[in-house]
């Protein structure tokens, strides 16, 4: 069943004078559960794609439908609204508040989301293996443990879809591959559904499915052979 469609997307940025056409009509669906990995060279327009796809960048032209709404025809206040409810993030810089511990931060989209509380922070932690880190601030752990927290802090509301923009991208290779691989596990075992992207084509043989963005456009739609 797809989740996700995209028709016809085009964005572009004017810069002074200089207009750079970053998405020039890009058709796409993804299907409920998938886990998709948008990689292509630097400046392609990955982040762009996926900003618009998750609601955060409304699109010149064309339309994006969330199991069926058309998001960008919502008002802001119901757009927030299915953001709340349906989606997270994760970002390349963890972006934890650094004057709370791991446990208040995961706890933040439960008070929101008004769906958990304490005790489903922790199970949340405990299921990124840091069950022993809650008192910890952000800047009292490593990066792989702070990405650790952010993807705890994505998983509490159990959202039905996760973006994630480059978040290996400051790992080393060994911790990106453990994060990467943590994250396709615990959002398989919740059947989630999962955009990610990367620079990084050999993590993104994980997924189920590669999206190379070049030249604004999808230059190949690939399935995952392992
Ligand atoms: N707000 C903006 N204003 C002007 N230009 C922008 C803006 N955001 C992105 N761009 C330009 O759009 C192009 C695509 O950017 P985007 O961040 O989507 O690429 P990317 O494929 O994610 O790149 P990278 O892998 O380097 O992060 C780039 O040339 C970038 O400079």
């Amino acid at each position: 069943m797809s989740l996700i469609t995209a028709t016809d997307l085009h964005r572009g940025y004017s810069v002074g004078k200089k207009r750079i056409e970053v998405l020039r009509g890009i058709d796409l669906t993804i299907q409920k559960g998938e886990k998709i990995f948008l990689c292509g060279p630097s400046g392609a327009g990955k982040t762009t794609l996926m900003y618009t796809l998750a609601g955060l960048e409304r699109p010149e032209q064309g339309a994006v439908h969330i199991d069926g709404m058309n998001l960008y025809k919502l008002s802001k206040r119901q757009q927030a609204k299915l953001r709340n409810a349906r989606m997270s993030y994760i970002f390349q810089n963890y972006y934890l508040m650094p004057e709370l511990t791991a446990l208040e931060n995961v706890m933040i989209p439960a008070m929101i989301g008004g769906k958990g509380d304490e005790s489903a922070a922790k199970s949340t932690l405990d299921r990124v293996g840091l069950s022993h880190r809650y008192d910890h601030l952000p800047a009292e752990l490593s990066g792989g443990e702070q990405q650790r927290v952010a993807i705890a802090r994505a998983l509490v509301n159990k959202p039905e879809i996760i973006f994630a923009d480059e978040p290996t991208g400051n790992l080393d290779s060994k911790n990106g591959e453990q994060v990467m691989k943590l994250l396709l596990e615990l959002t398989s075992e919740d059947h989630t559904t999962l955009v990610v992207v990367t620079h990084d084509l050999s993590l993104a043989k994980f997924g189920d499915r590669t999206l190379i963005v070049k030249d604004g456009n999808i230059s190949s739609n690939e399935t995952a052979t392992n």
